[in-house]
């Protein structure tokens, strides 16, 4: 039975149409769209943290004040050789140590804000995502998308951490103290104040020669971290294939050549930001702050303009801009990555989902009805159609059987059923009512699938997952009529065997605790995939005897295989090209032509000739 995604499944949101282009412009608006829409949440916490850093900037002025007047008050006492004014000097010493305290207590404040805001927020996009994905078509989940998922929980929410937990408090720190320390130095004096400030203008150049092309590389960086992701996950998944026929280098290659790439784009792009980064810290940042500031200002000390403490404290100040400007790019930067991530998550948590059901609605009987059905696995109207205009009805407690050649579309029609995703149109009814109006359609149909999918848990809580308040009793009951009862009991741990860790268990034994969980459940419509073709005889037998028990007095459709093993069953579906060719009895069927063809081409005929395989249908009656 297929599960795999439908291409109709992303988003039509006008955010994740911005996100489909490659206008790294319109990616970069999208991205700053998705970050505002999912920080909404904290948006309380992040301005709190943000008025928070506003006032941390603006302590940082204080200490200056302080330095320069303890500054004064110590040149005064040089000059006239008078006594230090010791009281003067301890006042303005407490004020310095205080507002210090002050500011490094509201930035931690803020920090401490910010990191709960975004402790809030990975909890809150978790369990958004949880709840969506309770409700996201089955088909939705493939291992594509549930590496998307993996990605997004772990890679995004870390990278938006940065942006949420500190660039609000960096980002506003770096624009309000130094415009506060600024505004300071000239209250000063408006000449050390302009000297102050002399150095900007060659930051800003140096800072815009960096930031030249980031929206695109930023976007282009993003990209080709994603293909050196998806190209190890592709090599690790496919390791055992691709190991099994020798082509390691091969594929090995792929992501060779992947990160190869990466690492060529990313060193052209930073070694340049690099030369300019250290070209400013090295030259402009102190030698040439210092050569301005001291070098001019001296001369207004010497003419008695200013103070040696007012040249000092702005001195100071002075060197302190270019880290500031250098905070706020890096903030300017790591918006624009985190935007790339925010429009991941939010495209993941506006993935489409089904309608809920009806509250209390339950059908009258268990007879399966579809009428018209029609599905395409994408929404596109020229979609080629995997299931074109069907309609059968299953009668309640009957056994009915879907026949085809390979990709005819048995397994789409099965997954209709089990509303893994909705029809294009027509509807899925089981009584009086369509299955999309089903609350609890899951407590009404059950499923066995070729792929058991036991969990790393305890045999116990595999078997109980659809019904977890069952007694021992009943897991008891549900194992023996699995045919596995035994087998478990022989486990070193029984039931409380962890499978995976514990113990491994083969293919035929999974499949037979797949048949204990769906027997627990007793859903009253049963979907089985008639998946014993590839075990030995021994397990197909055991597995067929716990099918038998599974479908006893439910309505029953297999996905067939083989046309021997379901000869006997009540009804029979030829499927061909996604439409019905036929339906009936085996006997009503004998001169069907697409029917007859199955028999031939599957070999079923030379099978049933040489051994009396055990029917599904054998041991209803
Ligand atoms: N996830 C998918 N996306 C797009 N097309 C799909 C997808 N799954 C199946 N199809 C197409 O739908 C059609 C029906 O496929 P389906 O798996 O239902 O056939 P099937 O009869 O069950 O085949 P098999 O016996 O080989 O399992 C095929 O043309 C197939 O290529």
């Amino acid at each position: 039975m297929s599960t795999t995604a439908p291409a109709h499944a992303v988003s039509q949101d006008p955010v994740h149409d911005s996100a489909g282009t490659d206008d790294p412009k319109a990616q970069q608006k999208a991205g700053a769209r998705a970050l505002n829409e999912l920080m909404k949440p904290v948006s309380v916490r992040l301005t709190a943290g943000r008025i928070l850093a506003v006032i941390s900037g603006i302590f940082a002025v204080f200490p200056y004040v302080a330095l320069v007047h303890i500054g004064d008050v110590l040149l005064a006492s040089y000059n006239s050789g008078a006594a230090v004014d010791d009281d003067a000097v301890r006042r303005w010493i407490r004020i310095l140590v205080l507002t210090f305290a002050l500011r490094l207590l509201s930035y931690f404040i803020a920090l401490l804000v910010t990191h709960l805001a975004d402790i809030k927020l990975g909890h809150i996009i978790q369990l958004r995502m949880v709840k969506r994905f309770a409700r996201v078509p089955l088909a939705w989940f493939t291992s594509t998308n549930s590496g998307r998922v993996r990605k997004a929980l772990q890679d995004d929410v870390g990278t938006i951490h940065q942006l949420i937990a500190h660039q609000p408090v960096d980002g506003t720190n770096a624009v309000v103290m130094p415009v506060a320390l600024m505004v300071y130095a000239f209250i000063v004096d408006w000449r050390l104040g302009l000297l102050a400030i002399a150095t900007i203008p060659l930051y800003v150049a140096a800072m815009s020669m960096s930031l030249r092309g980031m929206g695109r590389k930023t976007v282009e960086l993003d990209q080709r971290l994603s293909t050196v992701s998806a190209r190890m996950v592709e090599f690790v998944t496919g390791i055992v294939v691709v190991k099994a026929f020798g082509q390691v280098g091969r594929a090995h290659r792929r992501y060779q050549d992947a990160a190869d790439d990466f690492y060529d784009f990313y060193t052209d792009w930073v070694k340049p930001l690099i030369r300019v980064s250290a070209l400013g810290t090295s030259f402009l940042a102190v030698p040439l702050v210092l050569l301005i500031n001291l070098g001019v200002g001296s001369i207004l000390v010497h003419h008695d303009v200013v103070t040696a403490a007012d040249l000092l404290a702005t001195s100071l100040i002075a060197l302190l801009i270019p880290y500031a400007l250098e905070t706020l790019m890096n903030s300017m930067w790591a918006q624009q990555i985190a935007g790339a991530s925010a429009l991941r998550l939010v495209e993941l948590l506006d993935t489409p989902t089904l309608p809920d059901g009806e509250v209390g609605l339950e059908p009258r009987c268990h007879d399966v009805t579809f009428e018209h059905v029609s599905y395409s696995y994408t929404a596109e109207a020229d979609a080629p159609l995997a299931v074109d205009d069907v309609s059968f009805v299953l009668p309640q407690g009957s056994v009915t059987a879907l026949i085809g050649p390979s990709g005819s579309g048995k397994s789409t029609i099965a997954t209709l059923l089990a509303r893994f995703d909705d029809p294009r149109s027509g509807t899925v009814r089981i009584g009086d009512v369509p299955i999309a109006a089903l609350p609890d359609l899951y407590s009404h149909v059950g499923f066995v699938l070729q792929d058991p999918q036991l969990l790393t848990i305890s045999i116990r809580d595999n078997i109980t997952l659809g019904r977890p308040d069952a007694t021992d009793d009943d897991i008891r009951t549900a194992a023996r009529a699995a045919r596995i009862l035994d087998e478990i009991e022989a486990l070193p741990r029984g039931f409380d065997t962890v499978y995976g860790a514990d113990a491994g268990l083969s293919g035929g034994q999974a499949q037979r605790i797949a048949i204990a969980r769906a027997l627990l459940v007793d859903a009253p419509v049963l979907i089985l995939d008639e998946a014993t073709a590839l075990t030995d005889p021994e397990s197909e037998h055991q597995i067929q005897q716990a099918l038998s028990a599974l479908a006893r007095g439910k309505t029953v459709l297999v996905i067939a295989h083989r046309p021997e093993v379901i000869k006997g069953v009540d009804q029979i579906i030829v499927v061909n090209d996604g439409r019905v060719s036929a339906i009936g009895t085996h006997d009503e069927l004998r001169d069907d032509p697409d029917y007859a063809r199955l028999w031939r081409n599957t070999g079923a005929d030379a099978r049933v000739s040489h051994t009396a395989p055990a029917d599904l249908d054998g041991d209803r009656r």
